[in-house]
Formats: C-alpha cells, sequence, structure tokens
C-alpha cells in the first residue's frame, strides 16, 4: 500500500446536549477528520483527541504537530505491506496514540475498500450486529437523570453508564436504582476522580450491583486499582490507564480490573486494539468499546472493531441522534433494533462521509 495523500480537516461540531464528566464540561466537540488516499480510493477516520490534556496528555494539536513532525513524511515514502505494518514503523515514538490512531484507523479503512471488504472484516470480527449502551454525563439534577435513563431505556440501550465524581456519586446510583431496579444493566464512570481514601465511598456502591466502576481511581495507576479491587466486590473496568498491550497483560496480572474499556485512539489505533483484544480473550477478560463523544466517522470505527468476539459486554457506541443535530456521515448509525447497531457489509466503515455537512463544522483543512 502506497498512501499518496493526507488530508486534516478541523471541525467543531455543537453537542445536542451538553457533556460533564469529572474533568469539565463539552458543548462542542472538536476534532480532526482524517482522510488518506491511494489507488483512487479515500480511507477516513477521526483523531479524538480533545482541546485540552484533560482525560490523557494529547490535545488536538499535539497530536497534529506530531502527525505532521514526524509521521506523515515518512509515511508519504513508506509502502505498506498491510496496515498492521504502521505500528512497527512508528513504534519508536511514545504514547502520542491519538495522533497515531487518527492515521492508522484511516489506512485500515483505505485497506478494506482497496480491498472490497468491510472494515469488520478485515479485521478479523464476526458479529453481524453488536449490542450498545449510553454514558450519560453528570447532570445539574438528581430529577433530570432519571429523565434520560427513562428516556434511553426506552430506545433499548442495553448498558446505562452514568459518570460520577465525589459528592455525585452514592445519591445518583441509588435514586437509578430505586427508579428502575436492578434488572437494568448500570455501571458508573469516575474518570480518575477518587483515590484510595475514598475506599468506604466506593464500597458502599458494591450494594447497588453495578455490572462495573470505570477507572475510579488516577489515571496512570493500576497498583491502587488491584488494591481497590480486593476490596471491592463490583468489578473495576479500567479505561485511561490502559494505553497498550504491555498496560493491559501488567493490570490483567496485577488483578487491577476485571473488565477494560477499549478506545481505539487511545491504544494507538486498531492494530494495537485488536492485539489488546486478544490478549483478554485469553485471559478471559471481557472487553466493550468506549467512546470519545465520536463524529460519525469514528463511531464507524468503533462499530468495526466492537465486532470482535470478546467484545462480549455493550459498548457506548450509541446513535448519531444521542449526539448530533445532523452527523457527517451516510446514513445515520441507528439502532436497527432495541439497543442493536447492525455492522455494516459494505467496503470498509461502510458509511459514507456527507462532505455537505463537513464544509459546514469545518474550521481549517491541510492537505499533505
Ligand atoms: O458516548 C461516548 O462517546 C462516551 C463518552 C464518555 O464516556 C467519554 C467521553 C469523553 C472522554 C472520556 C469518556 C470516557 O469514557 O471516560
Ligand atoms: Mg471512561
Amino acid at each position: 500500500m502506497k498512501i499518496e495523500k493526507v488530508k486534516f480537516d478541523r471541525l467543531k461540531m455543537p453537542l445536542l446536549s451538553s457533556f460533564q464528566t469529572s474533568f469539565g464540561t463539552v458543548t462542542a466537540r472538536e476534532f480532526v477528520l482524517v482522510s488518506v488516499f491511494g489507488e483512487g480510493h479515500v480511507g477516513y477516520a477521526e483523531c479524538v483527541a480533545m482541546d485540552a490534556p484533560v482525560y490523557n496528555e494529547e490535545t488536538i494539536d499535539s497530536a497534529l504537530h506530531v502527525a505532521e513532525q514526524f509521521i506523515i513524511p515518512k509515511l508519504l515514502e513508506t509502502e505498506l505491506d498491510t496496515p498492521e505494518d504502521f505500528s512497527t514503523i512508528f513504534s519508536w515514538i511514545r504514547k502520542n496514540n491519538m495522533a497515531k490512531s487518527g492515521i492508522e484507523s484511516a489506512i485500515w479503512d483505505l485497506y478494506a475498500k482497496q480491498n472490497g471488504i468491510s472494515l469488520s472484516k478485515a479485521l478479523g470480527g464476526n458479529k453481524e450486529e453488536i449490542e450498545v449502551g449510553v454514558s450519560i454525563g453528570i447532570e445539574p439534577t438528581v430529577e433530570g437523570l432519571l429523565k434520560k435513563v427513562e428516556g434511553f431505556l426506552e430506545e433499548g440501550y442495553k448498558k446505562i453508564k452514568i459518570k460520577i465524581k465525589p459528592g455525585v456519586d452514592v445519591e445518583r446510583v441509588k435514586a437509578v436504582r430505586e427508579r428502575f431496579g436492578y434488572d437494568i444493566p448500570l455501571m458508573a464512570d469516575a474518570n480518575s476522580a477518587y483515590t484510595l481514601a475514598d475506599l468506604e465511598t466506593l464500597k458502599q456502591l458494591d450494594q447497588y450491583k453495578l455490572i462495573m466502576i470505570e477507572q475510579p481511581l488516577a489515571h496512570d495507576d493500576i497498583v491502587d486499582h488491584s488494591k481497590l479491587q480486593r476490596e471491592l466486590e463490583t468489578p473495576i473496568c479500567l479505561d485511561e490507564s490502559i494505553h497498550s498491550l504491555e498496560d493491559a497483560r501488567k493490570a490483567i496480572e496485577l488483578g487491577s480490573c476485571k473488565i477494560i474499556n477499549i478506545k481505539i485512539g487511545r491504544v494507538g489505533g486498531l492494530t494495537q486494539a485488536k492485539k489488546i483484544h486478544d490478549l483478554c480473550q485469553e485471559k478471559g477478560i471481557p472487553v466493550w468499546c468506549g467512546g470519545m463523544l465520536e463524529s460519525g466517522i469514528g463511531r464507524a470505527h468503533n462499530i468495526a472493531v466492537a465486532s470482535l468476539s470478546n467484545f462480549t459486554i455493550p459498548g457506548d457506541t450509541s446513535a448519531s441522534k444521542k449526539y448530533w443535530a445532523e452527523d457527517i456521515i451516510e446514513p445515520d448509525v441507528v439502532l436497527s433494533k432495541p439497543g442493536i447497531v447492525t455492522v455494516p457489509k459494505e467496503p470498509g466503515i461502510g458509511y459514507k462521509l456527507r462532505q455537505d455537512v463537513v464544509d459546514k463544522y469545518l474550521l481549517s483543512s491541510k492537505v499533505y
């Protein structure tokens, strides 16, 4: 494979409803749409870095810098046998996983299109449908939260994740359980907002039988998580702490989690995502696909990766209309049945780019 040209379109799209986590509030999502060109085809992906380094160390600007200075010049003069070569060639670049992933995932889409197969098939996915859930931010009021939960349950979403932070935690989980009972698949995501000093609060959550608690402790920790997991009945799921196959191996070995959230961007691309998936499968650790408030392009990649067999827990890959007034893809990501998204069979990601919508939200473009 020869990459003939790379294009970055920087977009800013307003979210239908603002999204609050323990690290801040997002009202509009700024991101980079990546296009890679080769043999008459175009592969698309999304760089999911955020505008500030609050989720991980990257920002949109840092990702663009790393891509422009260290990835693109080499990429444009290199012949790849398969998309897997990308992560080998650029393994010398430490971290900056979202910068790598934006380009690597676009190459996977290009590869699948050049070979006339779906991205799901190219990755070795074997599911025709995936189960999906929703991630609900910290709502201003309990009543507001309950209303959102009710709406998403009516749409059939198969997992309800609510964001928590110190002071907005036990009472929220309790309220959801009291209103909707113990049969709904409920979990909480703390985005690293607690420490072991909060053990008593975290233990109180056990009584509400959450399917998991996601990343309760520091973003760079696996040691305290392993101590915490020994104190909790609720399974811990790691998100922020897992950047690589090695991180996953160590966390599993230490008993720091029982579940892993795989985000393609956080781990540096689809090749690494697949490797972590395979390791987890071998070790009996179920995985699910997390989200970064993606546009339809990033969402399409999430759908494809979630079609791999060990993605046994519904992911945060919700329908387009949970996020956007208009998505940049055609068709929208929709629930084909309650809580189900059908994995496209068309070549590549299986969704077309809506250039009219891209143009509407475009901040700047650059071609290499
Ligand atoms: O709906 C989604 O895309 C998931 C949203 C979400 O939970 C999230 C969004 C931005 C950054 C981090 C996270 C997270 O999973 O921790
Ligand atoms: Mg998370």
